[in-house]
């Protein structure tokens, strides 16, 4: 297998037309001009992230597996630095996403303690 290339964001910015589209996910490149007539989601949401790092719009709408695969299909490379926007526009949403789990537990341990209390 070939090396990927990697690509700036500068030159990734550049694909940001609806026949030359590219996308950054995840710190890897992806060429998604042809997929954008067969995204379920439509073709305007992908190409509102044109040229962009849409590790964020990607993620927040919870894609499936499946999703995942045909994004491995669209490959072109990876991005020059790895992923120094996916920290930025992820964080958020990662806490977003951990914060119910603590909330989750505590409120098992408090409805076990209380069940517990009134058992004995
Ligand atoms: C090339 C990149 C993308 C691929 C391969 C892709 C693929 C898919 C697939 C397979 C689905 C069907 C549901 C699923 O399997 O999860 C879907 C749904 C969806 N996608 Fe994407 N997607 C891409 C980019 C985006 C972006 C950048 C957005 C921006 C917000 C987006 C928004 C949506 C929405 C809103 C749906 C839900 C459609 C519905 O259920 O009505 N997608 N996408």
């Amino acid at each position: 297998m070939s090396e990927l290339k990697s690509y700036t964001f500068e030159e990734v910015a550049q694909h940001n037309t609806r026949d030359d589209l590219w996308i950054i996910y995840e710190g890897k490149v992806y060429d998604a001009s042809g997929y954008l007539d067969e995204h379920p989601g439509g073709e305007e949401v992908i190409i509102d992230c044109a040229g962009t790092d849409a590790t964020g719009p990607f993620d927040d709408i919870g894609h499936s597996e499946d999703a995942r695969e045909v994004l491995d299909g669209l490959l072109v490379g990876n991005l020059e630095g790895g992923a120094p926007v996916k920290q930025a526009s992820t964080s958020s949403q990662i806490s977003g996403e951990q914060s119910p789990l603590p909330m989750i537990i505590a409120g098992l341990v408090v409805i076990g303690a209380i069940t517990y209390y009134y058992a004995i």
